[in-house]
């Protein structure tokens, strides 16, 4: 793991903990959990079901605030949300009475960017993501592999430095899933942004994320963060590295 102080780490988390208050009494969903991000880097967090991966992704958003502990972005600690970190969820959020093009700018236009430059950046982004042929459809008008494309688009838009993803690809295809995470790869290194994605599936977190980040059952707390630096590699899926790591973290998740 790397020096939770190098000046390199976008992120600190330190001995995070977070609650929640259910009927007055206090239901602890992460523990004193602590580990570092690499600016430019890509970050996986996987764990059993309730062990708080989607927490500590609120709380790095700064949606959420911690019950203990504190997290850091570009060596400040994080109080509100900022403007650099853009955030998925699982259902994309997209609104559906606005079409594609309108659903990307929405941000950008929240934020007061005069018409024609968010125009601008609207139509690059949907150029760079190949969804400008559907800028004037709906979301319903959409396929999933779609829509989610859309979500990115529209994080993009933002020009994050900080990108949070909550299960992106959970409800797609195996084949539509690869092809949106080739993509988000071709983001990364395109635009070299911090990634940081919630995920299920140890297949996925081996394939993007060049740290693991191993949370335990609930209250979650820090298993083990692990290194994966063959992730942008060639073929990646089909080398004996990625086997080993798949078979270590599926046996570190069952026990
Ligand atoms: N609003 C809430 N009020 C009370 N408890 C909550 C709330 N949201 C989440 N929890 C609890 O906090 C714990 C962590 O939830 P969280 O959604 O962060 O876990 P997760 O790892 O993302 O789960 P999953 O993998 O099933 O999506 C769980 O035990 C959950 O029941």
């Amino acid at each position: 793991m790397n020096s939770l102080n190098s000046a390199d780490n976008q992120v600190i988390v330190q001995g995070l903990s977070v609650s929640y208050f259910q009927h007055k009494k206090e239901v602890p969903a992460l523990k004193e959990v602590s580990f570092a991000i690499p600016r430019g880097s890509t970050c996986a967090l996987i764990g059993p079901s309730g062990c708080g991966k989607s927490s500590l992704l609120y709380v790095l958003s700064g949606l959420m605030r911690p019950s203990g502990g504190s997290v850091m972005v570009d060596g400040e600690t994080l109080t509100a949300p900022r403007l650099s970190t853009a955030l998925i969820l699982q259902d994309y959020g997209l609104l559906p009475w606005k079409k594609v093009a309108e659903n990307v700018g929405l941000g950008l236009e929240i934020r007061g960017i005069k018409r024609e430059p968010r125009l601008d950046r609207v139509k690059r982004i949907l150029q760079e993501v190949g969804l400008w042929e559907l800028r004037n459809r709906y979301p319903s008008q959409l396929s999933g592999g779609q829509r989610q494309r859309v979500g990115i688009a529209r994080a993009l838009a933002q020009e994050p430095d900080l990108l949070l993803m909550d299960e992106p690809f959970s409800s797609l295809d195996a084949l539509t899933r690869e092809t949106l995470q080739e993509q988000l790869l071709h983001i990364w290194k395109n635009k070299r942004i911090t990634i940081v994605m919630v995920t299920h599936s140890i297949e996925e977190a081996i394939y993007l994320g060049q740290q693991i980040i191993v949370l335990s059952g609930s209250p979650g707390r820090l298993l083990e963060v692990v290194s994966n630096p063959g992730v942008g590699n060639a073929d990646y899926r089909n080398t004996p590295e990625f086997h080993k790591l798949s078979t270590m973290l599926r046996s570190k998740l069952s026990r």
